[in-house]
């Protein structure tokens, strides 16, 4: 029988790869598609570190800075798997989602980026892990500050709008509760998506520094959306606002 202590290392539950296979920075979309999709276009020179349950993994680099992508799966509890193994296990650092969020907030516009300052949401997480605390689910200020000015370069003319504010991560893509929308639209909230808490209550627990960069896919009170091939080409600015934050003093 194999010694645990001793035993090489040959991957977690749910990822693949060896030692040393990711990057300390890492973009993560939901969809595994988007993955390969930044992987080949985005990334330089990318290899295929880990396939498990068909949650592809990449590391290429970026700007010649070693890079990777790794697709979260959708809600909370997938996203907090691959982002504290990530961290626990393969020495990232950094995480920042490359995600699609429906807007709540009249000034949000289908294509427009939001950049999460801020997590709200009706996952039992924000309470469950610290007793009797409700906790505050935030990126890291570091690489919201990174965001922020990319932002800013990233204002072609005619181009979508770039917010930066709190989201709802909700455990519900179906929810029907419009006055929930609108009491949360009230209190400054832009938009709606299903991982930015689980990945920024991860990235507090394990030391690493996180944060949610959105592409507005569908408008939650017009109804308006992006075709699925829209949502997996459309996020072109995000990747590159994304990309700058994790580049910081990298
Ligand atoms: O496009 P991704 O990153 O998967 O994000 C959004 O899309 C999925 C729902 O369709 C959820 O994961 C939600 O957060
Ligand atoms: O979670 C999500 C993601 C995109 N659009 C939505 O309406 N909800």
């Amino acid at each position: 029988m194999p010694d645990p202590v001793s035993a090489p290392f040959t991957g977690t539950p749910h990822i693949a790869a060896a030692p040393g296979d990711f990057a300390p920075l890492v973009l993560m979309p939901g969809d595994p598609r988007r993955a390969r999709r930044i992987a080949e276009t985005f990334l330089q020179d990318a290899r295929q570190v880990t396939d498990i349950r068909g949650i592809l993994g990449y590391t290429g680099s970026h700007q010649g800075v070693p890079m990777s992508v790794l697709a979260s799966g959708m809600g909370i509890p997938s996203v907090s798997i691959y982002a504290t193994e990530l961290f626990r296990h393969y020495g990232v650092r950094r995480i920042v989602r490359v995600g699609t969020a429906g807007a709540i907030a009249e000034s949000v516009a289908v294509r427009d980026v939001v950049i999460a300052s801020a997590a709200h949401t009706d996952s039992s997480l924000s309470r469950i892990l610290v007793d009797g605390v409700m906790l505050s689910l935030a990126p890291s200020y570091r690489l919201l500050r990174a965001a922020a000015d990319a932002a800013e370069r990233e204002k072609p003319p005619g181009g979508g709008a770039v917010h930066i504010g709190p989201v709802f991560t909700s455990d519900h893509f179906y929810l029907d509760r419009p006055a929930l929308f609108d009491a949360l639209e009230r209190r400054g909230t832009l938009a709606a998506e299903m991982e930015a808490a689980g990945l920024y209550a991860v990235a507090c627990a394990e030391g690493g520094e996180a944060l949610a960069v959105l592409t507005v896919s569908d408008h939650l009170r017009t109804s308006e959306a992006l075709t699925a091939q829209e949502r997996e080409t459309s996020f072109d600015r995000a990747l590159r606002i994304a990309a700058a934050a994790l580049l910081t003093d990298a």
